[in-house]
């Protein structure tokens, strides 16, 4: 029997891509319920492609699934730029069923919400996913590693950087992705916050957690375990690898996708240690852990509106960067939110604030 799939983001870029996986293996796979944003006219026309029910708050108000398709799903992936279904999400797990989760700010702000299901939850971002495969859950981790492209701006000076444009950040060297990540991944935010995911997926210290650059986005992770041995995952750049993973689990599906290289070629492979002077945002992942829960719900709602201000040209990358540390500061001592209910409160109340600030600027 096919598996039924709920698809949150279904629209957007990793959504597309499950739906290409979904698409390859339609005796495996199902569509059920597929939830977008504002590309109505795209969602509607798989809403008619796979003959299943679709929900966008453009087309039906708001956030209101319809339950009853919702329930009746097998899985869901998770891959809105949005929190704003994290009520649902729980809801389905609370049905013992699983969810492969993209939305890395879901992890990064509400993991003591969801913690309890953690069982449950597949990482869909490439390199958690990558550690997850070599073994980061598993006991006898010593350390991991974090492995990112180095983004947009990777050969930039520190001036070019701080003048950067909106077309510069988003033209990524090696992924296409949504604009908001591509955004993140231009100043190593976007690895700041694998730094915490990774930390609350894999329940390690921020100190046993290191960010290392590959440019050809081939390698993905490393785990290093107390025996001394390490783990490294290979793949080409696709999220197809990670999305189809997290659907099958724990069979690996014939994708068929061409093998990165030869294992010989391996050597040949150059790790770099991030450079903090020029990418001071690929930092605050550790600040942020070591500064508590509330504080990196703040780093990720911050980021949030540092993307918007950027875009609207009201920041420049290093007022990002005290915008972004500041937030962290301010929230350490705020005791984190016991419910849901409690967390959008909060985070509703954290947006009015920061905005508030980007105004006095
Ligand atoms: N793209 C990638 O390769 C990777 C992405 N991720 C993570 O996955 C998540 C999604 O990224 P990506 O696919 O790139 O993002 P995109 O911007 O490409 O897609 C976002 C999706 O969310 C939908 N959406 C946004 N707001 C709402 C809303 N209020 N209600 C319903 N749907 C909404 C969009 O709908 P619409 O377009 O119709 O407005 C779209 O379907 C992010 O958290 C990102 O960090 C992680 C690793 C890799
Ligand atoms: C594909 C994926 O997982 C992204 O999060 C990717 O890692 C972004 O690219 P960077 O490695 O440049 O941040
Ligand atoms: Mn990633």
């Amino acid at each position: 029997m096919a598996l039924k799939v709920a698809v949150i983001g279904a629209t957007g870029s990793v959504g597309k891509q499950t739906l290409e996986v979904i698409d390859r293996f339609p005796d495996k796979f199902v569509p059920t319920l597929l939830v977008g944003g504002k590309n109505v006219e795209l969602l509607q026309i798989l809403g008619k492609k796979y003959g299943c029910s679709v929900f966008s708050p453009w087309l039906h108000g708001p956030a209101e699934l319809p339950l009853d398709k919702l329930e009746s799903s097998d899985i869901m992936v998770y891959a809105a730029s949005t929190v704003d279904y994290l009520n649902y999400m729980s809801h389905f797990l609370g049905l013992g069923k699983p969810v492969c989760l993209s939305t890395k700010e879901i992890i990064v702000e509400a993991w003591p919400l969801i913690e309890s299901f953690s069982g449950l939850i597949r990482p869909v971002d490439s390199e958690h996913s990558a550690l997850w495969r070599i073994g980061a859950k598993e006991p006898g981790v010593k350390s991991i590693y974090v492995v990112g492209s180095g983004g947009s701006l990777r050969d930039r000076k520190r001036e070019e950087i701080e003048n950067a444009t909106l077309d510069q950040v988003l033209s990524h060297p090696v992924w296409n992705m949504g604009p908001k990540v591509t955004f993140d991944s231009a100043f190593l935010i976007n690895k700041s916050m694998e730094v915490i995911e990774a930390s609350h997926l894999f329940n390690l210290r921020g100190e046993q957690i290191s960010i290392v650059i590959e440019r050809t986005g081939s390698i993905h992770a490393l785990v290093d375990f107390v025996d001394g041995s390490r783990n490294v995952f290979f793949s080409k750049p696709t999220m197809l690898i990670p999305i189809a993973y997290a659907l099958s689990y724990p069979s690996i599906l014939p994708l068929d996708e061409e093998t990165v290289r030869q294992p010989g070629d391996a050597l040949g492979y150059r790790l770099d240690k991030p450079d903090f002077d020029r990418f001071p945002w690929g930092k605050l992942g550790h600040y942020a852990l070591e500064l508590g829960y509330t504080s990196r719900m703040a780093f990720s709602v911050a980021d949030e509106i540092a993307f918007e201000c950027f875009k609207d040209k009201i920041m420049k990358p290093s007022d990002i960067y005290d915008f972004l540390v500041k937030a962290i500061e301010d929230y350490r001592a705020i005791s984190y939110p016991e419910s849901i209910t409690e967390y959008f409160s909060l985070r509703h109340d954290m947006i009015e604030k920061m905005w508030k600030e980007v105004r006095a600027i």
